[in-house]
């Protein structure tokens, strides 16, 4: 078999990982964090290109990889405009469009940025797969009660698909003939369904769907509406409020499952009532997407991090096993999702797609 050597990059808010794989074997990760006192110079995410650059090929070079043993340099999407999923190719047009933050300023726009810098040096391809405004979404889903607010497409594009992917290999089956509701259950929860390989229907974990650790999900109006309008807060804490400081953290004051299930070991009712109505949620948002594809469901499949509590799975699993079979798959490895991402195409999977 063809060995492909791999540089993942994933730039978050305070760190930089990176990841160097053969095929699908890792041979090293590396997590380089950035103090705030280091990135205070730095007025916009763009400015910070160089700094992360320099890090990136220390970090290579103190792992004795050399550039040109690499076939491609894969980095993690930002929120660009709305597209397609898949592997894309980074061109100049997407490398303008993460420079200027098109959608909104995030560490992650940096991936594409950084991918092309090193993968330039040896003329070998650069590309990002599935950033967060992957929009697959049906005419029919985005219509809401209000012409001006249509349903936006927002969601953990690049885990879902990532195991979408895997399910169909450990089940044998070609990834566009599955119907799937994918649920991702991290510090925010998307709830989406997939058929003929697009998410034709997500819930945005920011602003609809279930309530997660960290994050409001979709709340009466009404009652946002008059908070809104208290007096009492500035748009930038609604934001904060409903995207960071709502959801478990609201209710319990931490936004960690772990935490949570040891004080309902301990016999606190009230962390139970709110892990059951998370839990009731899910399931619920479950059952709308199983009424999206008419029942007709291949398989319920949870991932992110909130998947790893057996208590958790079992109480949504409770809920839907009578739509479909539930398969679990805990966690989120977003190195490896960009390396499979890359792998598919390296390997004629998939054509890298171009973006405009
Ligand atoms: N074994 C476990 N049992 C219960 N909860 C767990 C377990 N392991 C992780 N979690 C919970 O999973 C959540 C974090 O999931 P994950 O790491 O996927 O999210 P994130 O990366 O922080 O956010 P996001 O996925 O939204 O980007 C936290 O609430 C964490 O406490
Ligand atoms: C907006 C969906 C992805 C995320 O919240 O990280």
């Amino acid at each position: 078999m063809q060995q492909y050597k791999i540089l993942a990059i994933n730039p978050g808010s305070t760190s930089t990982k990176i990841a160097v794989y053969t095929n699908e074997i890792i041979d090293f990760e590396q997590v380089i964090r950035h103090s705030i006192d280091e990135l205070k110079p730095f007025t916009t995410i763009y400015d910070q290109y160089d700094y992360r650059l320099q890090l990136v090929k220390k970090a290579l070079l103190d792992h004795y990889i050399i550039v040109n043993s690499l076939a491609a340099v894969v980095g993690r999407g930002g929120p660009l405009k709305p597209l397609g999923s898949g592997t894309y190719a980074v061109n100049d047009s997407m490398i303008h469009d993460l420079k200027r933050a098109v959608q909104t300023e995030h560490a992650s726009n940096l991936g594409g940025i950084l991918a092309r810098g090193i993968a330039d040096q040896n003329n070998i391809p650069a590309f990002i797969v599935d950033p967060v405004s992957v929009d697959e979404l049906e005419p029919l889903a985005r219509i809401t009660g209000l012409p001006e607010i249509p349903r936006r497409s927002l969601f953990h594009a690049l885990n879902l698909k990532a195991v979408a992917h895997r399910v169909a290999k450990d089940l044998n089956k070609d990834y566009t003939a599955l119907t799937l509701i994918l649920i991702h259950l991290g510090g925010g929860i998307s709830v989406g369904v997939q058929q003929n390989g697009k998410m034709i229907d997500v819930t945005n974990p920011n602003d609809l769907g279930p309530f997660s650790p960290e994050r409001a999900g979709a709340v009466p109006s009404y009652g946002l509406l008059n908070l809104c309008f208290s007096g009492k807060y500035t748009i930038d804490e609604i934001k904060k409020r409903l995207i960071g400081n709502a959801g478990l953290m609201a209710h319990l004051g931490t936004s960690d499952g772990r935490e949570v299930e040891s004080r309902i070991a301990s016999g606190d009712t009230k962390a139970a009532l709110i892990y059951e109505a998370m839990a009731y949620q899910v399931a619920k948002e479950i059952g709308a997407m199983a009424a999206v594809v008419y029942g007709q469901v291949d398989g319920i499949v949870l991932t992110g991090g909130l998947a790893y509590s057996t208590i958790l799975v079992k109480m949504i699993t409770d809920r839907v096993k009578f739509i479909g079979p539930v398969i679990v798959h805990p966690g989120e490895d977003e190195l490896k999702a960009l390396v499979e991402g890359a792998l598919r195409v390296l390997r004629g999977e998939e054509q890298a797609k171009v973006y405009e």
